[in-house]
C-alpha cells in the first residue's frame, strides 16, 4: 500500500502550531457566574455598572465637612451637633450643613454637604446627639464613586481564566451570565496489551494504565470534558472500532503504541487507514509524539513512556486548550545539564535555594522524579549548560 507523505522530525514550535491548528477558538456559551469558576472568558467583558456605585464612607464613624474638623485633638476635641443616620442601603437624605455631622457606616453614600469622615474610635458621643471628635476627619476615608470601575470601563480581557476574584469582579460589574469558551471535548484512550486497571493483580511485564490517570488530570486542570473510553488492547481492528466510538469530540488523546515495535499499532493503524499530520519531533522525552486523523477526528498518540505522556501533554496539550504559553522563568543551574544530542531535552528539575539541579534519574519511565519534580528545565540541542548559567525553566504547577 502506498503510505501518503507526512513530515518527520519536525521541531518542537512546529509540532505545538500543528496541536494548536487543530484546536482553534472555540464557541461561546452563557453560563451563570457559579459554573463559571476556571472557565475562559470567550469575549473581553465591560462594568455595566460603577463600583461603587455612590461616593460612600470606608469606615464606621461620621461624615463632617473637613474644615469643621481640622483643629481636633485628644486635648482639644472639636464638638459636632449629630443630625441623621446614613446607612448602606439607606442614605441620608439632607444635608450636613457647618458644625454638623452624620452618623455613617461602612459602605454607606456620603450625604451632601460632608467630605470626610472621621472614624468610631476617635469619636466620643455626649447627649443630645453631641458627637466630640478627638481627631480631625479624614478625606482618604471617602470612597469615591467609580473609584474600583465606572460602567463602561473593561473589567477583563478575551481568553483570560475565570478565577474566584475575577467571577466576583464580573459580578460587581452588573454581570448575571458570562460568556465563556465551550469546553473541549477530549477522547481519551489508553493503548497495549500488558496495560492493566489499577488495583488488580500484575504479573511481570504488565504495568497500571497510570497514564490515563495523569493525563486525566491535566485534561482536567486545562477545563476540558473528558470522555473516557478505557483501554485497547495491541489489535488494528480493536483500536479502528473504538477510535469510530469516539466522533464528536474535539480531539483524542491516545498513548502508547507509536514508537518503533511489531505492536505499535496506533501508528499503524493512522498510517495505513487514517492520516498522518507529523511522526516523531525533536524532543526528548516525546520523540514519538504522532498527530493524525481518523474519520475527520483529530488523534493526537502520546508515547507510552509514563514520563513522556505527561510531559508532552505539557508542551503540546495544555497550551492548545489554554490558549496560554508555556509558564517559564528564568534561573541559574546548581549543576551542569546534558544537551540531548539534535533533540530540545525538557529535565525534570529539583529546586535548591533559587537554582536548579538535575534530578539524577531522567529515563522516561521514572514517574517519581516527575511527581517531585515541580519544574522542567529545557535545553537546547549543542547547548552546554554550567552551574551558574541561566537556564529557561517551565513551572508545572
Ligand atoms: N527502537 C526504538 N525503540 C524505541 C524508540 C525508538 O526511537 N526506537 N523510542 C522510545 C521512546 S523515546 C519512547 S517514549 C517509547 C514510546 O513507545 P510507545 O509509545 O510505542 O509506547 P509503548 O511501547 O506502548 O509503551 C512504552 C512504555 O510505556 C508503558 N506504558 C504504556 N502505556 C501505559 C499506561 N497507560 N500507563 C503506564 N505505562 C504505560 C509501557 O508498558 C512501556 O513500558 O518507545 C521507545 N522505544
Ligand atoms: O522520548 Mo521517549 O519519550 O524519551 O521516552
Amino acid at each position: 500500500m502506498v503510505m501518503k507523505p507526512f513530515a518527520q522530525f519536525i521541531s518542537l514550535a512546529e509540532a505545538q502550531s500543528a496541536v494548536q491548528q487543530v484546536l482553534p477558538v472555540p464557541e461561546r456559551e452563557w453560563v451563570a457566574p457559579e459554573q463559571a469558576y476556571g472557565r475562559r472568558l470567550a469575549e473581553s467583558l465591560a462594568a455595566r455598572t460603577a463600583h461603587p456605585s455612590a461616593t460612600e464612607s470606608a469606615l464606621d464613624g461620621i461624615a463632617a465637612r473637613l474644615e469643621d474638623t481640622r483643629m481636633a485633638s485628644e486635648q482639644s476635641p472639636v464638638t459636632l451637633r449629630g443630625v441623621g443616620e446614613s446607612r448602606a442601603g439607606e442614605a441620608y437624605s439632607g444635608e450636613v450643613g457647618p458644625g454638623e455631622c452624620v452618623r455613617i457606616y461602612t459602605g454607606a453614600p456620603l450625604p451632601s454637604g460632608a467630605d470626610a469622615i472621621c472614624p468610631v474610635e476617635r469619636l466620643e458621643f455626649g447627649a443630645e446627639g453631641e458627637v466630640r471628635l478627638l481627631a480631625p476627619a479624614r478625606r482618604e476615608d471617602v470612597r469615591p464613586l467609580g473609584d474600583d470601575f465606572v460602567a463602561g470601563d473593561e473589567l477583563l480581557p478575551a481568553g483570560v481564566r475565570l478565577t474566584p476574584a475575577r467571577v466576583a469582579l464580573a459580578v460587581a460589574g452588573g454581570h448575571a451570565a458570562l460568556p465563556v469558551r465551550r469546553r473541549w471535548r477530549v477522547v481519551l484512550l489508553s493503548t497495549g496489551d500488558e496495560v492493566r486497571a489499577p488495583g488488580t493483580p500484575l504479573n511481570p511485564g504488565e504495568v497500571y494504565d497510570s497514564n490515563r490517570y495523569g493525563l486525566r488530570g491535566l485534561l482536567h486542570e486545562c477545563g476540558a470534558e473528558v470522555l473516557d473510553l478505557g483501554h485497547a488492547p495491541d489489535s488494528v481492528n480493536d483500536l479502528a472500532a473504538r477510535l469510530d466510538a469516539a466522533g464528536g469530540a474535539d480531539l483524542l488523546l491516545t498513548s502508547g503504541g507509536v514508537s518503533m515495535g511489531r505492536y505499535d499499532f496506533m501508528r499503524d493503524l493512522l498510517m495505513e487507514r487514517g492520516e498522518v499530520t507529523f511522526w516523531k519531533v525533536r524532543l526528548k522525552p516525546g520523540g514519538p509524539t504522532l498527530l493524525g486523523r481518523w474519520n475527520g477526528l483529530s488523534v493526537l498518540g502520546l508515547p507510552g513512556n509514563p514520563v513522556s505522556s505527561l510531559v508532552v501533554f505539557e508542551l503540546l496539550v495544555r497550551p492548545a486548550l489554554t490558549g496560554e504559553e508555556l509558564r517559564t522563568v528564568r534561573l541559574r543551574a546548581a549543576a551542569p545539564f546534558a544537551a540531548a544530542g539534535d533533540k530540545v531535552a525538557f529535565w525534570r528539575g529539583e529546586l535548591r535555594g533559587g537554582e536548579v539541579a538535575p534530578y539524577p534519574k531522567q529515563s522516561s519511565g521514572v514517574l517519581r522524579s516527575l511527581s517531585d519534580a515541580r519544574v522542567l528545565v529545557r535545553v537546547d540541542p549543542g547547548q552546554q549548560v554550567q552551574a551558574g548559567d541561566e537556564l529557561d525553566v517551565l513551572l508545572l504547577d
